[in-house]
């Protein structure tokens, strides 16, 4: 499987999502701000791609778009081979529930339940039994397991993003957004959520997209993809926190725009 080029949005399989022409307006008249400017892209299944981009320059809305949190103005979305706006609602939350996972900056815990509860919480409001072979790796993999008992209040701040993220990944979600997963979090413990979602990657097969501003947390991805003014200016591949650095310094000064 090549992914040579991994942002190209033909082909369905290599892609756990895709946007095609994809513009997001807000406001009208005037007063409207373009925050996605006839966007292609497509992310590509098994991968860890990271999305960067000045404030304002559109990486929220594009997750949000890609995840069927928020409707597009016009262009479609395509969630493995399902286009999101042939969904009415019902259709919609149950696409949400069955093949997203969503891990955000803050880690959303319910206080009152132990982690492993917080895990399978999901599960258990769908009705459905976890996998316990994949739950186990899960657990293992994320290095929870001596914690499972305790309650969110007991635990760090990284041991909590922790169990957020292993609760995305409990369901095997077919992509797991992140959306600034490590911004409430010191250093230390940000690299251990980053290690953990990067080796749910290498090691589980797992899709993963992150908007993140730091160049550090983004080296941990295999591809960058870099937003400004709504549109896609460049892409990275095996990027590093000095070369992404470099690449956003191009942002900050007026008329530096690439391609
Ligand atoms: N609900 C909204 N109503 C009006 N404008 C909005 C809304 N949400 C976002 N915008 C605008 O759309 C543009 C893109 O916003 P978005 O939050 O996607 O950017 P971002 O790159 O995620 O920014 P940041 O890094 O600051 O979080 C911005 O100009 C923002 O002000």
């Amino acid at each position: 499987m090549s992914h040579a080029a991994p942002y190209a949005a033909s082909g369905g399989g290599e892609l756990a999502a895709r946007v095609e022409n994809v513009t997001k307006s807000y406001g009208m008249g005037d007063a409207e701000v373009r925050a996605l400017d006839n966007v292609t892209a497509g992310i590509p299944r098994g991968r860890f791609t990271a999305i960067m981009g000045p404030s304002g320059s559109g990486k929220s809305t594009l997750m949000h778009c890609m995840a069927g949190l928020d409707a597009v103005t016009s262009g479609t979305v395509f969630v493995g081979d399902v286009e999101l706006s042939r969904l009415d609602d019902k259709r919609l939350t149950r696409l949400r529930r069955d093949k997203i996972g969503f891990v955000f900056q803050a880690f959303n815990l319910v206080p009152t339940l132990t982690a492993l509860e917080n895990i399978t919480l999901p599960m258990d409001i769908a009705g459905r039994k976890p996998d316990q072979a994949w739950l186990d790796n899960v657990i293992d993999t994320v290095g929870l397991r001596p914690r499972l008992k305790h309650r969110p209040s007991e635990l760090s701040g990284g041991q909590q993003q922790r169990v957020a993220c292993a609760r995305a990944l409990a369901s095997r979600p077919e992509i797991i957004f992140a959306d600034e997963p490590t911004g409430n979090l010191d250093s230390r413990s940000g690299a251990e959520v980053l290690s953990f979602l990067r080796s749910s990657v290498r090691e589980m097969g797992q899709t993963i997209v992150m908007v993140t501003h730091d160049p550090a947390a983004a080296a941990y991805a295999d591809e960058v993809m870099f937003l400004q003014d709504g549109r896609i200016v460049d892409t990275m591949t095996g990027p590093t926190a000095e070369k992404v650095l470099e690449r956003m310094k191009g942002f900050e000064l007026p008329g530096v725009v690439s391609q």
